[in-house]
């Protein structure tokens, strides 16, 4: 493991840090300048078209953004990545999410074994089961084809499945629903299972450890809920429960042992490997309930996606090379401007979840303070990553993104072809609504002078408050259609941005130690929630006072 450049010493941080002081952005100025500068920034990766240049950057400033790309040697760090070394380090594993989207002819060597065929072996197995489900072959304990898939799983295990499955609405089969179950309140099962009929319903237990806490309390209400509801229906006369677990659980993990303990078939397991992380694994065979709802042939589509962009990454030069491109803009911001948060704006309203799941990309990711030869970092790392679809944003936060006081880059995604083409009267409505998108990002950029105001006949006393500076970085992304592969192509590009802000920081991106800490306490706590004197009286005096509260007020 080579020992991270600290970034703050090398001399293209010091420049940037002097270009901060002396470059005042003025996208407008800078548009008038130069009428190349929209040809300059604007890159083309797979399908995604990549319009950067209302960012606020000149030609010096980008140059010397790539050149500490250099020094703090990404690609490099990116090569290894790619070839299966082991720079997770933290965990002494490889990082291969790539490896899930290779096609079947290539190979990959890793710690003895080639990866490309086991990820081919276990997706043959998830096709041919999701197919049997599919087509009606797959039978519920009582003989019937299931039309409802829960999949319970959470973070990594749930963020990828949920959104892509809401993004991919219009290709789901016909007749078949997905739900997704995360959260151990108990009102997430509650909800879910409400209204189901146990006899068709099928159950995906998804969890990378098998050891998650809400996972594996899920998946026993589940058990329990599908148990009770047959046996009401006198649905078990004729079957024992082992038998109705069989037919309506199936698990993906990488501990196919702990499947086995909790009464799930082994045969009806789908694996995947420790060099997947949790938020890297939706194209693994977590995303099983995937397969079965948009079909095999669609995954594949899906996985080609991110092929596409795998190689845009790894093969293109670095002044076209957009996730590089995209990951030391953000470096500009996080580190020269001090934003500390960036918002995701999609124009596509089936993509309400992509804000959600980047946030545990890239905050699990990038949310480190340590650099991965375990010294502390002396500069930011990571940004708190938000969003909502446009139009819905507009009418909430963008104030704040138009006249606030902070710089908040801002990724605006949108797609020429909608998914329902609606007419209201002769007007198209999705282009009223991408007219909402074009605008958006023109009023961030070049907003409103004061002569402008004035000009608009605006009284005196409100000229001040309607005046918008201007020069609001955003970056817009469009494609066709919001295809199976344009979305495999989407993910891949976020994926690759964090690995590049992960390797100029110096930080581990594939490990989550921070989040283990508060997982361990509750399972310490929960005595003391029950009642229990001794470990009410181990709590610090805050905690303790607030369990007293609840035990005053619980009514069960
Ligand atoms: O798939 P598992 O092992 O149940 O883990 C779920 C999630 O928990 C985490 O480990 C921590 O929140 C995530 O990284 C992961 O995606």
């Amino acid at each position: 493991m080579n020992t991270p450049v600290d970034p703050t010493t090398t001399d293209s941080w010091n420049r940037l840090n002097q270009l901060k002081d002396v470059v005042k952005p003025d996208l407008r100025a800078w548009f008038h300048s130069d009428r190349q500068r929209v040809e300059k920034l604007t890159y083309q990766a797979g399908d995604l078209l990549v319009d950067l240049s209302k960012n606020l950057i000149n030609g010096d400033i980008l140059r010397n953004l790539l050149e500490l790309a250099r020094v703090t040697n990404v690609e490099e760090r990116r090569d290894q990545m790619f070839n299966g070394e082991h720079i997770n380090n933290t965990e002494n594993r490889a990082v291969l999410h790539t490896a899930l989207r290779r096609p079947a002819k290539e190979r990959l060597n890793v710690d003895g074994q080639d990866v490309v065929d086991d990820v081919h072996a276990v997706l043959h197995k998830v096709f041919a089961f999701a197919d049997r489900v599919r087509d009606g072959e797959w039978k519920g304990v009582t003989g019937k084809a299931i039309t409802h898939v829960v999949n319970i799983g959470i973070g990594g295990s749930d963020l990828g499945p949920v959104m892509v499955y809401e993004a991919l609405e219009p290709y789901v089969k016909e007749g078949l629903e997905c739900r997704f179950v995360s959260n151990i309140d108990p009102t997430d099962v509650a909800q879910k299972t409400a209204g189901l009929d146990p006899e068709t319903t099928l159950f995906i237990v998804a969890s990378k450890t098998f050891t998650t806490l809400e996972t594996l309390t899920n998946a026993r209400l589940a058990r329990t809920w599908l148990l009770d509801s047959l046996r009401a229906a006198g649905a078990l006369d004729n079957a024992t429960e082992a038998e109705a677990v069989a037919a309506h659980f199936v698990a993906v993990s990488t501990a196919l042992d702990k499947v086995k303990e909790f009464g799930i078939n082994p045969a009806n397991a789908f694996g995947f490997w420790d060099w997947v992380g949790g938020r890297y694994s939706v194209d693994s065979a977590i995303g099983t309930v995937l397969a079965i709802a948009i079909g095999p042939d669609n995954f594949r589509d899906f996985l080609d996606g991110f092929y596409k962009m795998d190689r845009h990454f790894a093969e293109t030069e670095a002044e076209k090379n957009v996730p590089l491109l995209m990951g030391m803009l953000n470096i500009w911001y996080v580190n020269f401007c001090k934003s500390a948060s960036h918002a995701v704006l999609p124009y596509a309203q089936q993509l309400h979840r992509f804000p959600a799941y980047l946030q545990q990309l890239t905050m699990e990711s990038n949310g480190k303070s340590v650099r991965w030869d375990g010294a502390g970092v002396n500069y930011e790392t990571g940004e708190v990553f938000w969003g909502e679809p446009g139009t819905n944003g507009q009418h909430a936060f963008y104030q704040l993104i138009h006249q606030g006081t902070q710089i908040v880059p801002a990724d605006f995604i949108a797609f020429a072809n909608p998914a329902y083409p609606l007419k209201d009267g002769k007007k198209d409505v999705h282009e009223l609504f991408l007219s909402n998108f074009f605008a958006q990002t023109q009023a961030l950029a070049f907003g409103k002078t004061e002569a402008e105001v004035r000009a608009e006949g605006t009284r005196e006393e409100i000229v001040t408050a309607r005046i918008f500076e201007g020069s609001r970085p955003s970056t817009s992304i469009m494609a066709p259609a919001l295809t199976p592969s344009v979305l495999g192509q989407l993910i891949a590009l976020y994926e690759h941005i964090t690995f590049v802000q992960g390797a100029v920081w110096g930080v581990n991106s594939y490990d989550q130690w921070g989040v283990e800490l508060g997982k361990k306490l509750a399972l310490d706590i929960f005595p003391a929630v029950e009642g229990d004197e001794d470990a009410l009286a181990a709590q610090d005096d805050s905690t303790r006072s607030l369990i007293r509260y609840y035990l005053s007020q619980r009514r069960h």
